[in-house]
């Protein structure tokens, strides 16, 4: 039975707005960005924490109609940590059957395998530095197919090392594509961009665009 049956689905939503998406290979696309409120994580460098409580609860349709209101076509589910809701599942659903380009930013720590297979999963693979190492959730890997990515954001040298072992060990590069990211304010971007280089690492490296763009900004 399809997922997005019970229309009746509510959301704890924490936003909804419409930037230029600044992650992934998406990066650059006018994109409309759905919150969902709460995280079971605790990533010492999140960028997020006002997600983690509070916002409102909606309607699935409400969400759909708010969605279409900004006329593009790129839909991006983030948090907080969207899987974390139930009803995630049917907003993912529905948004790929309205005709939406659909991609998910999601922790690694949740099941991935139920997700309708047209969204694109961004998937972060969550590095010592991050404290949250221990919620990396191992058969996500398995489940990965060439449209999703693979997420590592780096907060200092241990936590690349870290990364280029897990991407040799699990041959993440043959898998999908795998991103590398410095977290913000913390890593520089350039110290990064070199090991990458001399290491001849299979990885596409990423800066927050946003970040680039407008700073800090809630709502960007
Ligand atoms: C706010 S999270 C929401 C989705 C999900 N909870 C997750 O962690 O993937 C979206 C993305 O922002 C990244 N992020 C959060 N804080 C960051 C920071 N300070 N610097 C770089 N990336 C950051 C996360 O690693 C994740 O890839
Ligand atoms: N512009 C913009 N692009 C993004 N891509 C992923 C984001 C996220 O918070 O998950 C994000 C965000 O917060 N802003
Ligand atoms: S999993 Fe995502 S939203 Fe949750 S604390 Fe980590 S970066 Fe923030
Ligand atoms: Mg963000």
């Amino acid at each position: 039975m399809s997922v997005a049956s019970g229309r009746g689905t509510r959301l704890r939503l924490s936003e909804i707005f419409a930037s230029i998406q600044g992650e992934s290979t998406r990066v650059g696309l006018p994109t409309v960005f759905v919150r969902l409120t709460g995280c079971p994580l605790r990533c010492v460098w999140c960028d997020t924490e006002y997600a983690f409580s509070g916002g409102e609860t909606r309607a699935l349709d409400d969400i759909l109609g708010m969605v279409a209101s900004f006329g593009l076509r790129h839909v991006c589910v983030t948090g907080g940590e969207p899987l974390a809701q139930k009803g995630c599942l049917a907003l993912l659903e529905a948004l790929c059957d309205a005709g939406y380009s659909v991609s998910l930013e999601t922790s690694g720590a949740l099941d991935i395998a139920p997700v309708d297979p047209r969204v694109a999963r961004i998937v972060d693979l969550k590095a010592p530095g991050s404290g949250e190492e221990g919620r990396n959730r191992g058969e996500n890997i398995g489940h990965l197919r060439a449209g999703d990515e693979i997420k590592i954001v780096l907060a200092d040298e241990a936590d690349y090392l870290w990364a280029r072992t897990q991407i040799a060990a699990h041959r993440l590069a043959e898998r999908c594509e795998v991103l590398l990211s410095p977290v913000a304010g913390r890593l520089v971007p350039a110290e990064l961009a070199e090991w990458i280089v001399r290491d001849r690492l299979p990885v596409r490296f990423q800066l927050q665009l946003h970040k680039v763009l407008w700073a800090d900004a809630r709502g960007r």
